[in-house]
């Protein structure tokens, strides 16, 4: 089959530290417009994965293509400009810093590319200056924070900390946004609130999603396509009704061994 039609595609992937296999041989498919869940149990190899699609670490073996291109090997530098952002399990923000030069930061992506990268080559910074700080100032109105926008982020409270990082990230514009456990920590308001910016992220701005998620309620409420890791193997791929009543699924979760749980007569 033609990988075109796939934004990221992972074939073969594995990735072995010292003598523990954290992935083996994983293949997954993620459609551009998904939103795509990478669901297991603690040390499953889901940061793993992330770290292997954002090219932090090269697989053991295996390839991976994001948008047709084949990225195996690239340096994690490279892939913001080629689309892809992430967020961090740790918050990953400059707490002395306020949201909005936060979210500034994640203009940096960008700066010699697009609309930014065409004023500086014609010497216009300050209209690139300017450009940034009307995207950045979208990305506090889209996440409803314009209040806060001059505070500094360590001020604020952890699901709003969590909301800047969001941001920063959106500014990098990306056609790819990795969530690693976003809504962790977070209350059922919090949790809610950031589950209508996922699907807003995806209609409105038509970027692809992949979350690392614990959190069944907002996994099985906004995911298209659940895919779910048990000791570095994908045991089960597909949409969150079929993966939730796979019987590998059900068995990893309660620790049972594969095949426990309502086996094939
Ligand atoms: N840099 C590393 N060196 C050695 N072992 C590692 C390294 N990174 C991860 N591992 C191991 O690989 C396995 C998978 O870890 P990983 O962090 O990907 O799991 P996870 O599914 O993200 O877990 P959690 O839900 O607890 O975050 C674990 O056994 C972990 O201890």
């Amino acid at each position: 089959m033609s990988g075109g039609q796939y934004l990221i595609e992972l074939s073969g992937v594995s990735k072995r530290f010292g003598g523990l296999d954290a992935l083996s041989g994983i293949d997954l498919q993620v459609k551009s417009g998904e939103i795509c869940s990478i669901i297991g149990p603690n040390g499953a190899g889901k940061t793993t994965l992330f770290n292997m699609i954002s090219c932090l670490l090269p697989p053991s073996a295996g390839s991976l293509r994001f948008q047709g291109e084949d990225i195996t090997g690239m340096p994690p530098h490279a892939m913001p400009r080629r689309g892809m952002a992430r967020t961090f399990q740790n918050l990953a923000v400059f707490k002395h810093e306020t949201v909005m030069s936060n979210i500034l930061t994640g203009m940096h992506a960008q700066l010699n590319t697009g609309i930014f990268g065409a004023a500086l080559f014609w010497g216009a910074t300050r209209r690139a200056e300017i450009a940034a700080r009307e995207a950045a100032e979208e990305i506090v109105e889209f996440l409803e924070i314009e209040t806060i926008r001059d505070l500094p982020v360590g001020t604020l409270s952890y699901g709003l900390q969590k909301r800047v990082e969001l941001g920063r990230a959106l500014a990098m514009r990306p056609r790819l946004l990795l969530l690693d456990e976003m809504v962790s920590g977070m209350n059922q308001e919090e949790t809610e609130d950031i589950a209508r910016f996922i699907l807003d992220i995806r209609e409105e701005r038509g970027i692809t999603v992949m979350m690392i998620e614990h959190d069944m309620g907002i996994v099985m409420d906004i995911s298209d396509h659940v895919a779910v890791l048990n000791f570095g193997r994908k045991i089960a791929d597909g949409t969150p009704a079929e993966v939730s009543a796979h019987p590998a699924v059900v068995a990893a979760y309660l620790g049972l061994p594969e095949g426990a749980v309502g086996g094939q007569p």
